[in-house]
């Protein structure tokens, strides 16, 4: 079965977009009463999500709606501000990550984020993919060459950089800077990538080269994207999960869910009605 077909043939995905959060057949993470709080500003209430196993689920929404929230708890980066609270359950296979006994190190390794904005380390385009790896093991040189030149032919950038992995990654386009943080995020082979408008700010061939990637990436990670870009999610993703004020209000399989939108809201946001 392809992985297309594997879509079509999830109960998500054969059933109607719903207003409920839909059980993906293989969820790899899951929102559980999911609320949080900005210093007691609560941004998301009660999510009940699921993030389906080697599918691309899109998080959309207006702004402020809570999409990078989302996203950030799914990594616990919050946890290192004291005003911060997260309330409910993140599961990552059935595990709980947002219990403080969860080592943020073993998360860290497992979910992988890109930002926004491409930040590539102030190294070489070698070492940025190395510095990672080092920080869980220690790999004689010939082996790490190999695990660099992996990442970056994962990542859709050796060809461009095979001879020249030692110039400052900060000498690369946005586009290749951005594709080099995807493949340091893929170095450290985790299970979940977690994308945070990897293209917003890159031009239309940068964006069509990271889409291209994502839908490589899916046949090994389980990946979790935010956009603004509603194509954008038609186009990359299995599962759309449509955001606002910090609920959860449609989830559904994304040709679905942009074709028969259960919710006025959901509809009035992608017929560009509201956001
Ligand atoms: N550090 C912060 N402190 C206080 N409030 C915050 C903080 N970050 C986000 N918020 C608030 O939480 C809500 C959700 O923000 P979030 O950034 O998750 O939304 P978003 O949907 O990703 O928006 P955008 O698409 O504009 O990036 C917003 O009301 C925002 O103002």
């Amino acid at each position: 079965m392809t992985d297309a077909q594997f879509a079509l043939a999830t109960p998500a995905a054969s059933a109607a977009a719903t207003a409920l959060p839909v059980t993906a057949e293989r969820p790899k993470m899951a929102a559980r009463n999911l609320d949080f709080f900005y210093n007691g500003f609560q941004a998301l209430k009660d999510v009940h999500l699921d993030i389906a196993e080697k599918r691309v689920t899109a998080l959309i929404g207006p702004s402020g709606c809570g999409k990078s929230t989302l996203l950030r708890v799914f990594n616990r980066i919050y946890s290192i501000y004291p005003k911060l609270e997260a309330k409910g359950e993140v599961l990552l296979d059935g595990e709980n990550i947002l219990d403080p006994k969860f080592p943020l190190n073993r998360l860290r390794s497992k979910v992988g984020m890109v930002f926004q904005k491409p930040v590539p380390f102030p190294m070489s385009i070698y070492d940025n993919i190395a510095y990672g790896i080092r920080h869980y093991e220690k790999l004689p040189k010939s082996e790490m060459d190999s695990r660099v030149e992996q990442a970056l032919v994962q990542g859709a950038l050796w060809g461009e950089v095979k001879d020249k992995l030692k110039q400052s990654a900060l000498s690369l386009s946005g586009g290749q800077q951005q594709r080099l943080c995807i493949a340091r995020a893929v170095a450290l082979k985790p299970e979940v990538i977690l994308l945070d408008e990897p293209t917003s700010a890159l031009d239309p061939i940068a964006t069509g080269k990271i889409e291209q990637l994502i839908s490589e990436l899916k046949e090994q990670f389980t990946i979790a994207i935010v956009t603004h870009n509603m194509q954008q999610a038609a186009r990359c993703s299995d599962f759309t999960a449509f955001m606002y004020l910090g609920e959860l209000v449609e989830f559904g399989n994304t040709e679905l869910l942009f074709t028969k939108p259960v919710k006025k809201q959901t509809e009035d946001y992608i017929t560009g009605r509201f956001g």
